[in-house]
């Protein structure tokens, strides 16, 4: 595809700075503070409102910004360059320096940007032609043309992964699952028996520890459950673990002739060791330029999807990802949701000195996504060196820690009222259920009661209510976002998961860090090895070692 005019203005030389090089940060260091109590009302909250796309909204009118400060976070968008070099993603620039690396998740769901070639090959093709395999193949397992080896046809589907092969995927079959059970708006062609169209119920084992596989392993049945082996690399040691935990529990399967690499597809990276294995009953690739924790609308999360939810919905969740990237790439920061949640967040960070930030879902829907955010964020930006290797004298990636409301209202929103640390909060809300069941009781639904517990939250942590007596004062002047949309579709999701993918990557992109290299699991790794390869080791280790009988 050739580019239009107004893309090509977004080509040429870029300037990578710190930070603490660009004029506006220091401004904004000097900018007069925003106090939520004095600025919170109904005109700004109608006002601080930017629609992202596929319905879903980002109000930020209890974050502590004004017009000025705003204006400098435009500044500082425009002196990071931070559209161009998101441009420079799309158009497939080495932008993971310290890995000699395209950055391509975007290219999985959209058409933006022209063609990426790599080695002659058109890779927009090739992530496309592993979507249409993926989708041909689910298509047979759903019709029963592919079979378990004992005849019967499969109704589960376990995906066997860790880390960005594990939270994404499964995140997002949590979101939707309720929704594909019960709506009758996604009826068709199930064999569940659901009013929904859900076509295979999914469970999931990540951890190394025996009891996670044993759990599912106890509530399959073998014959007609497909496990989805995901590894990108194919060496992760808990995830070739678990493949072994998985064969050996199906070898020892009662059912006469069950063949369990039959029961196994796999999705790695062509340079895997995996790839060239031709015992799986399929296999389905991504490449390097796909990282872990931004694959969920690569293959990785494509076969789960896909197979638990069909080939159309994972498709919907893709066109709703293309619309929050294509929506990103607008240079004003007042209409480009992920650009100014990024800019607050860094403002928050680097200027208010916040160090954590808690997601917060006012749906049960969303109960592992900000388990998925905890590793797009942190393993992305958890970063002291910028992109050039240079230790960075400011703060960069926050803490990233959250639960569904209004569960953790119950749990942690102590310290979040009344603590002495201030932490951002990133409340995610929808007018509608997922499910077909609601009761009103005490003249109430239990949707409603759930929103109104949001929005009570919002407006109690942004103006408090002082109290004569100390222990029951609530400061305020805690600040909070809102994404919200009517309901959590397919394509509402993908909008939600890109969203923050988008904006992780502006953040990095601001911090002058490479978001998209992980060096600081590697050294845990090694020293596991040693401590069970029975290698030279730190004595302390060893002493650690010999404590827990290994
Ligand atoms: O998909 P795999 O190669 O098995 O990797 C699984 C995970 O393990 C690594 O340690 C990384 O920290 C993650 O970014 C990655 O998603």
């Amino acid at each position: 595809m050739e580019p239009t005019k107004e893309e090509m203005a977004l080509t040429g030389d870029r300037t990578y700075q710190n930070l603490d090089a660009a004029p506006a940060y220091a401004e904004l260091k000097n900018a007069a503070r925003v106090s939520l109590k004095d600025v919170l009302n109904p005109d700004r909250v109608a006002a601080c409102q930017v629609g992202t796309s596929a319905g879903l909204q980002y109000n930020y009118a209890a974050k502590p910004v004004s017009d000025h400060i705003l204006d400098l976070l435009q500044q500082l968008s425009e002196q990071q360059e931070l559209i161009p070099k998101y441009w420079d993603i799309l158009s497939g620039e080495t932008m993971n320096p310290g890995e000699n690396r395209k950055v391509l998740h975007h290219l999985t769901r959209g058409q933006l940007a022209a063609d990426v070639l790599h080695n002659e090959r058109n890779l927009r093709d090739f992530y496309a032609e592993q979507q249409r395999r993926i989708a041909g193949f689910a298509e047979q397992v759903h019709a029963g043309t592919i079979l378990g080896s004992t005849g019967k046809p499969f109704d589960t589907v376990v995906q066997v992964g860790i880390g960005g092969s594990d939270l994404g995927p499964r995140a997002m079959y949590l979101a939707l699952d309720t929704l594909l059970q019960n709506d009758p708006a996604y009826a068709g062609g199930t064999r569940s028996g659901t009013t929904g169209g859900r076509k295979m119920r999914a469970e999931f084992i990540s951890n190394v520890d025996p009891d996670d596989a044993v759990a599912v392993l106890s509530r399959i049945d073998p014959e007609t459950t497909l496990f989805i082996l995901v590894s990108k690399s194919g060496t992760t040691q808990e995830t070739l673990t678990n493949e072994a935990f998985v064969i050996d529990a199906l070898a020892k399967s009662p059912a006469q002739g069950l063949k369990p690499r039959k029961h196994m597809i796999c999705v790695t990276s062509e340079t895997s060791p995996l790839a060239a294995s031709d015992e799986y009953l399929d296999s389905f690739f991504i490449d390097d330029f796909i990282g872990g924790r931004y694959s969920s609308t690569s293959a990785v999360g494509g076969a789960l999807l896909s197979l638990a939810f069909g080939p159309d919905i994972f498709a919907e969740f893709l066109a709703g990802a293309a619309e929050a990237d294509t929506a990103a790439i607008e240079p004003d920061i007042r209409k480009n949701a992920a650009l100014l949640d990024a800019l607050i967040g860094v403002y928050e960070r680097n200027v208010l000195e916040l160090p954590a930030t808690a997601v917060l879902p006012y749906s049960q829907a969303l109960s592992r996504f900000p388990a998925h955010l905890q590793q797009l964020d942190m393993e992305s930006n958890g970063k002291q060196v910028n992109r050039d290797g240079e230790p960075v004298a400011y703060p960069t990636g926050p803490v990233i820690f959250g639960e569904p409301g209004t569960n953790g209202q119950h749990s942690f929103y102590q310290l979040l009222h009344q603590g002495t640390d201030i932490v951002p909060l990133q409340f995610i809300g929808f007018t509608g259920c997922q499910g077909a069941t609601d009761l009103q009781f005490q003249s109430s639904t239990s949707q409603a009661k759930l929103n109104a517990n949001m929005v009570a939250q919002i407006a109690a942590f942004a103006l408090g209510q002082s109290d004569s007596n100390p222990n029951k004062n609530f400061p305020g002047e805690r600040p909070s976002s809102l994404l919200f949309a009517d309901k959590l579709t397919p394509k509402v999701l993908g909008a939600l998961l890109a969203h923050y993918e988008n904006k992780v990557m502006f953040q990095g992109l601001v911090w002058n860090l490479n978001s998209f290299d992980q060096e600081g699991v590697q050294l845990g790794k090694v020293l596991t090895k040693q401590v069970l390869g029975g290698a030279d080791m730190h004595p302390a280790l060893a002493a650690f070692a010999k404590l827990m009988e290994i």
